[in-house]
């Protein structure tokens, strides 16, 4: 019933319009409105061209109702064999470089812009939206936002967009005849992992980038929403993608671990957490790009203006998506003018009509209840800590108990206190959930604030909410994370297709989104100089 509400939120297109678009589409192969116990849908690998199933299927449970509703590959270690074989045969140069098959630049531009073109069609869009809401329950809007930020970057590299990516430069030699020349070339084989969050929007971005460069990518998402991503495939294949050109595996995360090992890959993107970046870090020989843990700061300065709107970019970032997006908001320093005018009753009483019915709030998937509200119970130990909204249990809901479900929470810890050796650790925990740690500095103390990004170990988003321009640039200049929004309207979430997003301070640290993303992750450089004559005279030749 539940799961039929929240995704009932937006209007429905009549059922005999999604069928005929189904029919004119011809490359979906579910239907997410209807997928159930009573009709489950079945997930394929794709290997080497070919959709394959494997030995046995694992069944996920619907995240609203615990209902059994997909069937997914549950590929093991010893049927990696195709897929390893698949990635051994793609040559170090690429399936295409700027000497070889130059063609196929223009064959994505190609691709590109035909995906964009179905993705603009409201039968498509609605078709994504709903797949992803199955499968990671969000609202209607956060869930069409994803695919609306995915067409946008299909749209950007249409054309000769993709050609235009591998672009180099020249520089005039010593002598008439030589020059030198960068040029942008691929890795060949290569491996892309990503999480559960954004199960459209990541495996997609990266994946293109792959693409793009003339690299053959073996495709991991999160088995719990991989139907998304092999939803793509499919119609990515309809818009003219070569079959062969990228491997599917779902599966247990583990198995394409055995099948990184075995295949070795010449460079891997993992998006997802740290605990696994590290160890992909090692069994990789640091061959890997990494989008990990996100444990994303707001500093508020004294300047207070704008409450409800700032108010309402506090909400959407830290409880959008149940928190469960990388940059979410998971620690608010707020100037005490903030809270004197009011700041965190607002935030509260935000919180307060996020609601399961539209998936304002919904299941976590990477924690459970108990931890969640365990951790809570940690940070309340702390002296001065104190639970300022939510800290409960969402309740008359069918959740199954594999996932979490909690209202949105904040919890006060006061500054010095949060500083602590003995405390530090715990209130700079990533919690993947609707769930943030809310501090309150005063004038003299920023050096405190900036003292606690300086020790936090991760640095991917972050907000400087002030228009004060001195107080910007100090913070500015004294921080590093990757992506970093400035000004009164400065928010943590909502990355769109327009900016890079990524973390910083770590020679390991990826991007997605935009060229320069592309080019750094996806290929390398290499510099041809060409030497061809003219040869001097004997004469002038002298030995050094
Ligand atoms: N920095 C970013 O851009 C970004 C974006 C989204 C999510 N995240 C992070 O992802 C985390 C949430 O996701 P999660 O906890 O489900 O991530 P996770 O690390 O458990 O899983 C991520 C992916 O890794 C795969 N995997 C697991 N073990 C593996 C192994 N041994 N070898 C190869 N692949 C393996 C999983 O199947 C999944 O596809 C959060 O920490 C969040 O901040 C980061």
């Amino acid at each position: 019933m539940l799961a039929r509400q929240g995704l009932g939120s937006a209007p429905l297109l009549a059922q005999p319009l999604l069928q005929l678009a189904r029919r004119l589409s011809q490359w979906a192969t579910v239907d997410p409105q209807k997928l159930s116990a009573s009709n489950p849908a079945a997930c394929l690998n794709l290997v080497a061209g070919s959709w394959q199933p494997s030995r046995e299927s694992r069944q996920l449970p619907d995240p609203l109702t615990g209902e059994p509703f997909i069937a997914v590959p549950h590929t093991q270690p010893d049927e990696i064999a195709p897929f390893v074989k698949s990635l051994k045969a793609v040559p170090k140069t690429g399936l295409h470089n700027p000497l070889k098959n130059p063609g196929r630049y223009l064959l994505y531009g190609d691709v590109s812009f035909k995906v964009a073109a179905e993705m603009r069609k409201p039968e498509v869009e609605d078709f994504f939206a709903r797949l992803i809401q199955r499968v990671a329950p969000k609202s209607y809007a956060q869930a069409l936002g994803e695919v609306r930020v995915t067409r946008k970057f299909y749209e950007n590299f249409g054309g000769d967009q993709v050609r235009f990516l591998a672009r180099g430069f020249t520089n005039p030699g010593d002598h008439p005849g030589q020059t030198s020349s960068g040029n942008r070339w691929p890795y060949g084989p290569v491996a892309l992992i990503t999480p559960f969050n954004f199960p459209l929007e990541i495996p997609a971005l990266q994946l293109m980038g792959a693409l793009y460069m003339g690299n053959k990518p073996l495709l991991h998402v999160d088995q719990r929403v991989s139907i998304v991503a092999e939803q793509l495939l499919r119609l990515l294949q309809h818009c003219g993608m070569p079959a062969a050109d990228v491997d599917l595996l779902h599966g247990p995360g583990t198995t394409m671990g055995a099948t990184m090992r075995e295949a070795q890959p010449r460079s891997t993107l993992f998006t997802g957490s740290q605990r696994v970046a590290e160890r992909l870090a090692l069994e990789t020989h640091g061959k890997v790009f990494l989008e990990d843990a996100g444990f994303d700061w707001k500093i508020m300065g004294p300047d207070v203006a704008h409450l409800d709107y700032v108010a309402w970019q506090c909400d959407q970032d830290a409880y959008a998506c149940s928190g469960q997006k990388c940059s979410a908001q998971s620690m608010l320093f707020a100037h005490s003018n903030w809270v004197k005018a009011g700041l965190l009753e607002r935030m509260a009483a935000l919180a307060s009509t996020r609601k399961l019915a539209d998936l304002t709030v919904g299941p976590v998937l990477s924690w459970s209840t108990e931890a969640m509200l365990g951790h809570a119970q940690r940070l309340l130990k702390i002296p001065g800590a104190k639970i300022l909204f939510g800290g409960k249990p969402l309740t008359g809901h069918s959740i199954p108990s594999v996932y979490g479900a909690v209202q949105p929470t904040a919890v006060f810890v006061p500054l010095a206190e949060a500083l602590k050796p003995e405390h530090f650790e715990a209130v700079t925990t990533e919690v993947f959930g609707p769930f943030q740690v809310v501090t309150e500095w005063s004038d003299g103390q920023l050096p405190l604030v900036l003292e606690a990004c300086e020790r936090m170990t991760n640095h991917l988003t972050a907000a400087v909410v002030s228009n004060d321009i001195n107080f910007v640039q100090h913070v500015l200049a004294n921080t590093v994370n990757g992506t970093t929004y400035a000004g009164i309207r400065a928010r943590t979430t909502g990355a769109p297709q327009n900016h890079w997003f990524g973390p910083a301070g770590d020679p390991r640290g990826a991007g997605i989104g935009t060229p320069e993303a592309i080019r750094m992750v996806w290929s390398c450089h290499r510099e041809v100089i060409t030497d061809f004559g003219p040869v001097p005279p004997s004469s002038a030749l002298a030995q050094s």
